[in-house]
């Protein structure tokens, strides 16, 4: 028997737990979420108890899955995964088309329609959600979060915690610096600084909010 804990029962949760029932390599799914008592069920599954109770559940049949939108979210629950020595589940959607030669690291979402081509890397706690496309020889660092209908080009280099919005472009060649967000709908045609938020057709940086 092997079982998934996945932490987090949100939205992106049930994206989560439908994805690694269509893998059929689970036999029992439940998630934790520290509004466990309010929530009790999602998508069909228990709500066991807090995000903290993960270490409970360690042992040789278990894998955990982070279902986090929030990339510094991912990054900080994955963290205390691989410090505790659980094993991280990487979970594709039966309808994402991905080439032989892609690296997929652990702790990865592909979302159902996703394509990703030739020598593309996709690194720790990636989500590359519906119908997102990466072309051949890009670099998805770790936690970043490349939305729905999202497409880059070739070649492109995307740093750790980046947040690239709803069907965003990138043209290839592009490198975007760690921290950086893509507005809903930006078409990235230069490569950024860290941290910047750019959007607009052709994209550009606005000041962040204090
Ligand atoms: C399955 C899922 O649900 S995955 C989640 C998918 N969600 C997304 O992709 C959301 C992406 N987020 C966005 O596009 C956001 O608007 C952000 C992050 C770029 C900016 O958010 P905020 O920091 O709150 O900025 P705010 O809304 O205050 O806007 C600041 C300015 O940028 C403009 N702006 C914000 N977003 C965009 C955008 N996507 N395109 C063009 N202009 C934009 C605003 O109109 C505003 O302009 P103004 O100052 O002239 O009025």
């Amino acid at each position: 028997m092997t079982r998934l804990v996945i932490l987090g029962a949100g939205g992106h949760g049930k994206v989560v737990a439908d994805v690694a029932q269509l893998s059929q390599d689970y036999d029992k799914l439940l998630f934790l979420d520290d509004a466990f008592e309010r929530i009790g069920e999602c998508a069909g599954l228990p709500v066991a108890g807090p995000l903290s109770d993960f270490s409970r559940y360690i042992n040789e049949h278990t894998h955990f899955f982070v279902a986090m939108g929030s990339c510094a979210g991912r990054q900080s629950w994955l963290q205390q995964l691989l410090a505790a020595k659980a094993q991280l589940a990487t979970l594709i959607h039966p309808t994402a088309i991905i080439a032989h030669s892609v690296v997929i690291e652990s702790g990865v979402l592909i979302c159902a329609g996703a394509i990703i081509n030739p020598d593309s890397k996709i690194g720790l706690g990636v989500i590359i959600n519906t119908g997102a496309t990466i072309d051949h020889d890009c670099v998805i660092g770790a936690y970043s979060h490349v939305c729905p209908g999202v497409s880059i080009a070739g070649m492109v280099h995307v740093g750790e915690l980046c947040w690239l919005g709803i069907g965003a472009n990138v043209i290839q060649l592009i490198t975007i610096a760690d921290h950086c967000t893509l507005g809903a709908g930006a078409t990235l045609i230069h490569s950024t600084q860290a941290g910047q938020t750019l959007v607009g057709v052709p994209a550009r940086p606005i000041s962040k909010k204090e």
